[in-house]
């Protein structure tokens, strides 16, 4: 089991003059190194809001980099950022979550640039070729199931999924497999001594056991690889604080809810993105009846940002972290247990492991079979 009481680590503020990693010399004596913040898929939707919302509450200064696939768009999401903080620190990094080599590469740079990585947000994500039960879903309307149906999405969608240049499934590499392989080869600049670091997964409360299998961790055969790619983030999240808490790194899962972004407007592609407009009042509506609802990008950021604050050895493992929007309006967090086990958890992790090495493995002979196939 995972030890619930944890071992205090230090703060970082708690050594304001360890020259390794909390300061940095300067002409002017000695500066406090500010904290780096990496955050996944930050050029719209959640993690665009998150981005506002932490540079908005930064009272320390903070090193903020945005990790992103397409670079047009992270430049413009940038050029927003220090619109708005025009002193803020904002540093880009391209990175396709589904490619082992960019991850690697990204991960790379991160080392050369960084001497350290206090949080580092895991949100990029997809939900490709959505298919919409119509049916399924006006049923739900009438049955007693109708508020699990708007808070989670259950039974209503599917989705096709791709394979990547590298032989994984496609959502399986972008939400979650990718990421796993960048926080391995992070190790370095998150598990530091003297102070803790924070993994946090933009999950879903989507994430479902019936759609998750440990025989395919992948989810190749089924069709819903979303929602299984969503309940092994939240597995996943558990083996990591069990095997690296005492290295001083935590992990955690966050819920937003339903929010109005590119990849819920994706899954009506006829419906254009006014109607969804237009739709507000009745989702306004709905959100007396699930606080789920969050509906704004920075409504679903909530617990993103109130995760941020929070010292996490204080945090439960087996919590997921809900971004919640009341009635009124008001935003909150509220945790709720997941329905995981440890066995399954850890199960999971060395499966992962085992990917992680057969992949490298694949990767190092493509490279070095490259330059002869060209002779
Ligand atoms: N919207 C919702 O209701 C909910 C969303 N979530 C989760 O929130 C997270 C953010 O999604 P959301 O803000 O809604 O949607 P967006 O589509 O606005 O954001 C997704 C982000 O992920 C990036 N991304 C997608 N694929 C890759 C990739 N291969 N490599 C790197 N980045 C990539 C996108 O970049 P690009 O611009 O290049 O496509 C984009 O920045 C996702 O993990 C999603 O599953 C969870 C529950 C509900
Ligand atoms: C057009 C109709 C009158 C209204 C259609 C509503 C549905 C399209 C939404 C109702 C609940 C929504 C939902 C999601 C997608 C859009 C709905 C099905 C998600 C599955 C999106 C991704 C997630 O991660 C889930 C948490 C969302 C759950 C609710």
């Amino acid at each position: 089991m995972i030890p619930q009481k944890r071992k205090p680590v230090p703060e970082p503020d708690a050594q304001p003059f360890s020259p390794q990693f909390s300061c940095r010399a300067t002409g002017f004596g000695f500066t406090k190194m500010k904290k780096v913040v990496l955050v996944t898929g930050a050029n719209s939707g959640i993690g665009l809001a998150l981005c506002e919302r932490l540079l908005s509450h930064d009272t320390e200064g903070l090193l903020l980099c945005l990790a992103c696939r397409n670079v047009q768009r992270a430049q413009a999401a940038r050029a927003a950022l220090l619109a708005s903080h025009p002193a803020a620190q904002v540093d880009l990094l391209q990175m396709d979550t589904s490619s082992v080599s960019s991850v690697l590469r990204t991960a790379q740079e991160v080392k050369v640039r960084y001497n350290r990585l206090d949080y580092l947000y895991l949100n990029a994500g997809i939900m490709p070729n959505p298919e919409f039960d119509a049916k399924a879903f006006f049923r739900g309307l009438f049955s007693s199931k109708v508020i699990t149906m708007f808070a989670t999405g259950d039974g209503i969608l599917t989705q096709k999924d791709g394979v990547t240049p590298d032989g994984l499934q496609q959502v399986f590499a972008t939400n979650l497999f990718g990421h796993f392989l960048l926080i391995r080869e992070l190790e370095p600049v998150l598990c530091q001594e003297g102070r803790t670091s924070q993994l946090v997964w933009t999950s879903s409360s989507n994430a479902n056991r019936s759609a998750f299998s440990l025989e395919d961790i992948q989810h190749r055969r089924g069709t819903q690889p979303y929602s299984s790619s969503k309940y092994a983030t939240d597995l996943l999240s558990l083996s990591l604080n069990q095997h690296y808490n005492k290295q001083g790194l935590y992990s955690s899962v966050v819920s937003p809810g339903f929010v109005m972004t590119n990849l819920t407007f994706g899954i009506l592609p006829s419906f254009p993105a006014f109607l969804w407009t237009l739709l507000m009042p009745v989702f306004w509506l709905i959100r007396v009846f699930t606080n789920t609802f969050t509906l704004t990008p920075y409504n679903g950021s909530e617990a993103l940002l109130w995760l941020f604050r929070q010292k996490p050895e204080s945090l439960d493992p087996y919590a997921k972290y809900h971004s919640l929007t009341s009635g009124l309006g008001n935003n909150y967090t509220q945790p709720h247990k997941m329905d995981i086990t440890f066995e399954t958890s850890e199960s999971l992790y060395i499966k992962l492991l085992q990917l992680e090495s057969d992949t490298r493995k694949k990767l190092a002979e493509t490279q070095s079979a490259g330059p002869s196939l060209k002779t």
